[in-house]
């Protein structure tokens, strides 16, 4: 699935490449307002949601038709959200750089360009676009362009979100240089989602890194479950999309995330 998902994504970057040269989106990327402290926002008390804007999916297919992604991200955000998560890619996920800027002007709280992010020029398009932090998958790089990568997004003020599923994925990740790892619980290539993956590598990472639970949130009991392995935030998608108030979904996350019973991280 994954090397499928990034033969289209290589196809559309040349694309969007032959309309916006490199030097344009560049400059447009230099011109953008400056990028919100993601990794501070993330470590504040309490466990984080990154409520994320997801139309569809490989795993599921539709999932909500999300006519207004400024509006969502808006009651994301009055529900206590920390961050939002926008996914950018178009033909599995129905996303694009218009929802990432649309939301971007629609919320003061850091936003993720979640994509699969293969070349520097869609780093400078998302900062182009109004993000602060943008996601790079070890499973999907090289190391050379993984380091080259997360210094690109740190040269230009972003915070990288390194996404990881086993151990030696999560080695590359610290050996490049990550301060925020997301440890994904969805296999990108079976698309199985196991959420002990979180609990067993999580305990092995640094406590100044930023511990992300990606995927599998349906509820407080696993933003609960993900607390209790150390995590800092969840990364929710499905769990929110589908629900009849997002606002109200996000708000539950984030009372059981600030309840005093839940385990917070050490540090
Ligand atoms: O969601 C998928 O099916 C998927 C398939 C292949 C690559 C990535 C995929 N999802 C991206 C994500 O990591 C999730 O959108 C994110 O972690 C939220 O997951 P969930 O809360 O389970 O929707």
């Amino acid at each position: 699935m994954l090397d499928e998902i990034l033969a289209g994504v290589r196809e559309d970057v040349a694309r969007r490449q032959e309309q916006i040269p490199l030097e344009r989106i560049r400059e447009l990327a230099a011109a953008a307002p400056p990028p919100l402290d993601a990794y501070a926002a993330l470590r504040r008390p309490g466990v984080a949601v990154i409520a994320e804007v997801k139309r569809s999916s490989p795993s599921r297919g539709q999932l909500a038709e999300i006519a207004d992604p400024a509006d969502l991200a808006g009651e994301y955000a009055a529900g206590g959200a920390r961050a939002i998560s926008v996914l950018t890619e178009g033909r599995y996920f129905g996303g694009s750089l218009d929802d990432l800027a649309a939301v971007r002007a629609a919320v003061q709280i850091p936003v993720l360009r979640k994509d699969f992010v293969v070349s520097s020029y869609q780093v400078h398009e998302a900062r182009a676009h109004g993000a602060d932090l943008v996601l790079l998958i070890v499973a999907a790089l090289e190391q050379n362009a993984l380091v080259g990568l997360l210094e690109r997004i740190e040269s230009l003020g972003m915070t990288a979100l390194v996404e990881v599923h086993d151990e030696e994925e999560a080695d590359r990740a610290l050996e490049a240089g990550a301060q925020v790892i997301g440890v994904n619980a969805r296999d990108l290539r079976t698309l199985e989602v196991d959420r002990s993956v979180f609990e067993r590598i999580a305990p092995g990472l640094p406590s100044s890194v930023v511990k992300i639970a990606e995927s599998g949130v349906r509820g407080p009991h696993d933003l609960i479950r993900y607390a209790s392995a150390g995590a800092d935030a969840v990364l929710v998608g499905e769990g929110l999309v589908t629900q009849k108030s997002p606002r109200e979904a996000v708000s539950e996350l984030v009372n059981a995330g600030n309840h005093p019973a839940t385990p917070r991280p050490v540090r």
